[in-house]
């Protein structure tokens, strides 16, 4: 068995229709799901230039009754495919109908899984810098602890993450739950 975080995002097309489609695919493997909120996009513009629009995000906790970590990956990616995620070479953080990280991973005991392997890097290795993924996980977890970073908690309270905290906007009329 293994429990996982995920975020969920999304900032082209129908953005809550992207995330809810998320949260089906992963149907009976939901534990929790946390409020809807509107972030600006991280990451930069593109080499043109260009902004990239606000995303919508959530965050996800999950169970899987299987043991492998990178099976999380595998869902992630399927849940992309299925959102007609394309990518664009020329700008890693272009927009994209569904962004799905897969944020950290325990073991059946407890343990959080620690990976280097480029393909699945655990925890992830930007989540600590990310008011976007921080903030929505406290809904589900207050007590969430980001392996190797301590308290998220505490993190969404430090720079950087707090300068953007004010900018993590609940999106109270909207709710991935149904
Ligand atoms: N924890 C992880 N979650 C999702 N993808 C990961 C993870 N660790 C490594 N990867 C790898 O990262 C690669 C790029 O993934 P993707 O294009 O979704 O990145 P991104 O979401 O744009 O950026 P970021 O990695 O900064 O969130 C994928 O090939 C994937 O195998
Ligand atoms: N606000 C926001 N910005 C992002 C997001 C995201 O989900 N939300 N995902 C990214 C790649 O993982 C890059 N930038």
């Amino acid at each position: 068995m293994t429990r996982a975080v995920l975020s969920l995002g999304s900032n082209l097309g129908d953005r809550a229709a992207h995330l809810r489609a998320a949260l089906a695919g992963l149907g009976d493997l939901v534990m929790a799901v946390s409020g809807v909120y509107e972030t600006p996009s991280w990451g930069g513009p593109g080499p043109d230039g260009r902004e990239s629009p606000p995303y919508l995000n959530a965050v996800v906790l999950a169970v899987d009754a299987g043991d492998d970590p990178y099976a999380w990956l595998t869902r992630a990616r399927e849940l992309e495919r299925v959102a007609g995620r394309d990518r664009d070479p020329s700008w890693r953080y272009a927009p994209r109908t569904l962004d799905v990280d897969v944020i950290t991973v325990w073991t059946a005991d407890g343990a959080p899984v620690v990976s280097d392997d480029p393909d699945l890097v655990l925890p992830h290795p930007r989540v600590h810098e990310r008011a976007f993924v921080l903030r929505p996980w406290l809904d589900i977890q207050p007590y969430a602890e980001l392996p190797g970073h301590g308290w998220v908690y505490d993190l969404v309270r430090a720079e950087p993450v707090a300068a953007d905290l004010p900018n993590v906007r609940p999106c109270a009329d909207l709710s991935l739950e149904s």
